[in-house]
């Protein structure tokens, strides 16, 4: 007989409600952000305790929140680890790519990425790629949305700068959001995201998944052809080196470094065309989407909290004259701490990753004495785990930067075993500086030149005494955390009275 989830002997408590047979499935069949409320109230319920959850036809789980079990998960990737219910769901979207992969080929692409996001890329990305994207996409939408008066999704147009920064960085390729291949992309994703919560969901796609298939097929079409151009153009400079090396001629400055590394160190680690295909499109994805939410859920947070905004402005007036020309060394926690931490706040509260899931290889006890049999699921939802009143104290549901700060005002960073956002141990995320530099560059820059109105239809309510309640944004059925709905805002230009006292860049 397999042996059962169990700590000292005992059965581990289940949440409330849970059914005799068909456990926790209910919950599960829930909206998204429904679902992330439940952790959160179970994570209340159990402070620190691990507990079982269970839903009929799949393997017996557990739900950590201890940093204790978190950081045992997190640096024993060899027995806990992606196993089969997983890949099984992601296969169709992620193939071979990082996202997946485990062992060797897990290895080599980690590699191909380290080598990628080196300070000369970093350098590359805040003093060209994002002015000059910006100036491009950006800022004409917010221009255009002026004039004319309209609203904008801002969700969108920050999906759009991000897709557009992430494949130039990282492809030397012009990606666009609302392409074909982005809003096949999107539904993808969401679709994917929907058969973790739902145990039949190779049932239900014979009769509903055409438009999941279709969605697959395009974005199978896009990744080869990310491969595609990329050896063409390795030819091409293959070709042209040959040629003015047969001329003599040493005149033709070299590449510019940062462009196409990434596809490149790829191209030169896996021969097979495919497997390129899925990794390129795997670090696209990781990059392009977390970050657009990211930000988007950060203005949200600041448009709901203007004195969070008053805040950042005055911080980014003092420090940064040039807005036009911003150098790296003012994006660092030194010079703009504030502004970091109102980052890494709306990154607590809305994290891109919400919810994270490993599976057993061979038994494991966890450093509590939870006895864990091969193939169980282990379960840690940072949407839950960032709002722990243990870590976060009383007002952890609220949005406060100020709590990132000491006394002095300097920026005290957490350990990701209290603020698991971008993973940590042998697999944590490899774009984390390059998130958080276009996070400060996007808040410099935006805050300083616009003003942002959030566009409240249908949120707004008045209670039985007159009083006015505007509902919180949710977010929608996803892999990662986008709101449902976008975020309709009307934008005025900002008028920037810029101090006297040029405090760091001073031009
Ligand atoms: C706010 C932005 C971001 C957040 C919150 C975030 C979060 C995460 C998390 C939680 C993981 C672990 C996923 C898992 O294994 O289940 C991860 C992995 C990863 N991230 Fe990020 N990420 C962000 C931005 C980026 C960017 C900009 C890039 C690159 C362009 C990137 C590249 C990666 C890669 C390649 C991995 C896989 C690492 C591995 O498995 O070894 N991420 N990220």
């Amino acid at each position: 007989k397999e042996p059962k989830i169990h700590r000292n002997g005992e059965k581990l408590k289940r949440p409330p409600n849970t059914l005799p047979v068909l456990g926790n499935a209910i919950v599960f069949l829930r909206p998204r952000h429904v679902l992330f409320d439940w952790f959160v109230k179970c994570q209340q319920i159990f402070g620190r305790e691990t507990f079982e959850i269970s839903v009929p036809s799949l393997p017996p789980g557990v739900v950590i929140n201890s940093p204790e079990n978190l950081e045992f998960v997190l640096k024993n990737e060899s027995i806990i680890t992606k196993g089969d219910f997983f890949k099984q769901r992601s296969w169709d979207l992620f193939g071979y790519g990082i996202i997946n992969a485990t062992g060797d080929s897990w290895r080599a692409q980690r590699k191909a990425g380290v080598k990628f996001f080196t300070a000369a890329n970093l350098d590359a990305l805040i003093e060209h790629v994002m002015p000059t994207v910006y100036q491009d996409t950006t800022r004409k939408q917010l221009l255009e949305a002026v004039r004319d008066g309209s609203v904008i999704d801002l969700q969108k147009v920050l999906l759009d700068l991000t897709t557009t920064v992430v494949g130039h960085m990282a492809y030397d390729m012009e990606i666009d959001a609302s392409s074909p291949f982005g809003k096949a992309f999107d539904h993808a994703s969401d679709h994917v995201g929907l058969r973790f919560q739902n145990p039949l969901y190779w049932l239900t796609e014979m009769f509903t998944g055409a438009s999941f298939r279709s969605s697959l097929a395009e974005v199978r079409r896009f990744s080869m052809q990310i491969v595609t151009n990329a050896r063409k153009r390795r030819s091409r400079a293959a070709f042209e080196s040959l040629i003015t090396e047969g001329d003599g001629d040493t005149s033709t400055p070299p590449s510019d470094p940062c462009f196409g590394s990434l596809i490149d160190s790829l191209i030169e680690s896996f021969a097979e065309p495919q497997v390129v295909a899925d990794a390129a499109l795997n670090f696209l994805s990781a990059g392009r989407d977390t970050t657009a939410q990211s930000f988007t859920w950060m203005f949200y947070a600041l448009m709901r909290h203007p004195e969070a905004l008053k805040e950042v402005r005055k911080e980014v007036d003092e420090k940064v004259s040039n807005i036009e020309d911003i150098d790296i060394s003012l994006l660092q926690p030194a010079t703009l701490p504030l502004t970091l931490a109102t980052y890494y706040e709306a990154l607590r509260l809305y994290p891109p990753i919400p919810f994270e899931l490993k599976q057993t290889s061979q038994p494991v006890t966890l450093p509590d004495g939870t006895f864990l049999p091969a193939n169980a699921l282990v379960v840690w939802c940072i949407y839950a785990f960032n709002r722990a009143v243990e870590i976060y104290g009383d007002d952890a549901h609220l949005f406060r930067p100020g709590r990132w700060l000491d006394e002095d005002g300097k920026l005290v960073p957490r350990s990701f075993l209290e603020f698991p956002v971008f993973n940590g141990g042998p697999r944590s995320c490899l774009g984390k500086k390059m998130a958080e530099l276009m996070g400060v560059w996007v808040m410099v820059r935006m805050c300083s030149e616009w003003d942002f109105d959030e566009v409240m239809d249908g949120l707004v309510r008045v209670d039985d005494n007159g009083k006015e309640i505007v509902r919180e944004r949710v977010s929608a059925n996803s892999l990662t955390l986008p709101m449902e709905g976008g975020l309709p805002c009307r934008v005025r230009m900002r008028d920037r009275k810029v101090p006297q006292e040029r405090k760091v860049n001073g031009h």
